[in-house]
């Protein structure tokens, strides 16, 4: 939930009065870096990770997440502007047997012995006492009952959003007058429920309009409430085209750690993959090497060769070479996974500004699209993520995750209204099949609550 309430005067003085603004609802930085796993025997993929220390660090994200975060800022709170969370390594195995059938390619792993310059080997840490192996994580949605379509996924991950939404309109509006009261109690929901104060002021007023003092049903409500928000959602629901004539169609995967980006790149090729395109997959996140195992699983799995070197190369050089090796591979598309966190919110940017800039030295069109992943749970934070990673990058779309883990889906809603931005996908779930394309109508009335798509 919304951890601030807007100091606002009553419903209607708002309403023709003052204009709106959004809280710029930062929470306050109290996690600690999730530890890291470094693979013991020496493997060369597998150094230590570099400490993090700095105040303005972007470890300071959430610990690993495999559930919903919390939604109380007590339990969720977040480094302002990086809120995140760790990855877990994604299971090689197929469970919806999906896989394209064409023999798994070889995992182009090169072990380069440069280091990124901005890690010395005083920024590395002594290796945990215990080392652990890298391993992968149960593989989510395994042995699914009975396959689900996208809109019972959507409807289900966005239950606690939905519910929460649906409970305060049943509350207030069964068997009650439209008043002054009711329309702020109403707003204060929409607020909570991370659409923005702008959103849920439009939504309001939409509701009253010729109705004050008036009865109106919870399902009149909802109705209302899921047209405002498809209205404000359809300009930004925009289906991500691979433009073929680019050969390589060069997609670049930003955001904060454990936002989902390696998960997204996964599900992504997959989709890919099931269209006919040629897919490689370059391992850009090399602050990690537990991010750079999952992306060759991924790439295992879904039939996509990965092009791989130790942790702590240099990113945009790897980038470079993928792209090389795409072009001359004949690949459809490239997905670059990056770093979701350095030493500091300075070296991650600095590193994405040299990927860009790398990348454009090869193919000055290059990236064709730059996606930027954002973690539904951390609610407002997602708004100074989008402004961080667009100076850094220049974002152009978004997708956003785990909108099964939070009741603040209405977040996408602020994003709409604030930046414009195209929203190609969501998540709302782990498994393969838990990535759609965006569309407003569906979600409209998924968090609204209503039952039926049509
Ligand atoms: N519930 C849920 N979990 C998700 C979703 N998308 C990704 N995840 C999980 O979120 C965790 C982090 O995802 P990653 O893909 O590792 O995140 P990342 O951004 O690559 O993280 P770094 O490599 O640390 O930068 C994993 O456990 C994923 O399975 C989603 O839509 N819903």
């Amino acid at each position: 939930m919304a951890d601030t309430k807007p100091d606002k005067p009553g419903f209607l003085s708002r309403l023709f009065g003052r204009k709106a603004e959004t809280p710029a609802a930062a929470q306050p930085e109290t996690q600690q870096p999730a530890p890291e796993t470094p693979q013991a025997g020496g493997h060369p993929e597998t150094m230590p990770s570099p400490p993090a220390n700095a105040a303005d660090d972007l470890t300071a994200a959430p610990p690993t997440v495999t559930e919903a975060s919390p939604d109380t800022p007590e339990e969720a709170k977040a480094a302002p502007e990086l809120a995140g969370a760790d990855l877990q390594p994604v299971e090689g195995l197929d469970p919806e047997g999906t896989n394209p059938q064409e023999p798994l390619p070889r995992i182009l792993t090169e072990t380069g012995p440069e280091l990124r310059p901005d890690i010395t080997a005083a920024d590395l840490p002594a290796p945990d006492p215990a080392p652990a192996e890298v391993l992968p994580d149960p593989v989510p949605d395994a042995m699914p009952a009975a396959p689900r379509g996208w809109w019972q996924r959507l409807t289900d991950g966005m239950r606690r959003t939905s519910s929460s939404l649906s409970d305060s309109v049943t509350g207030l509006f069964t068997k009650r007058k439209l008043d002054d009261a009711t329309l702020e109690e109403l707003e204060d929901a929409l607020v909570q429920a991370d659409l923005g104060v702008p959103a849920a002021m439009r939504i309001t007023a939409a509701i009253a309009s010729g109705r004050y003092n008036k009865e109106i049903s919870p399902g009149e409500v909802k109705a209302i409430l899921a047209s405002e928000v498809e209205k404000a959602l359809q300009p930004v629901a925009q289906a991500l085209a691979i433009d073929r004539t680019k050969k390589p169609f060069v997609i670049l995967m930003i955001g904060v750690n454990g936002a989902g980006k390696t998960t997204t790149i996964g599900k992504l090729s997959q989709k890919f993959r099931q269209q006919g395109l040629k897919v490689m997959l370059a391992a850009g996140d090399t602050f990690r090497a537990a991010a750079i195992e999952q992306l060759k699983v991924w790439g295992e799995r879904v039939g996509a060769p990965v092009l791989a070197r130790a942790q702590g190369a240099d990113a945009a050089g790897l980038a470079y070479d993928a792209l090389q090796e795409a072009k001359a591979n004949g690949s459809d598309v490239l997905l670059i996974d990056t770093a979701g966190r350095l030493q500091n919110k300075a070296g991650l940017m600095a590193e994405l500004e040299k990927i860009v800039r790398v990348v454009k030295k090869f193919d000055p069109t290059a990236p064709h699209a730059t996606l930027l992943v954002l973690d539904a749970t951390v609610g407002q934070n997602a708004i100074s993520q989008v402004e961080l990673f667009q100076k850094a990058a220049g974002v152009t779309g978004l997708v956003m995750t785990k909108l099964d883990g939070t009741a603040r889906g209405g977040i996408l809603v602020a994003l709409a209204e604030k930046f414009r931005l195209p929203v190609h996908f969501i998540g709302v779930g782990e498994g393969v099949e838990d990535l759609e394309p965006f569309t407003a109508r569906d979600f409209a009335k998924a968090i609204a609550g209503l039952e039926a798509t049509s």
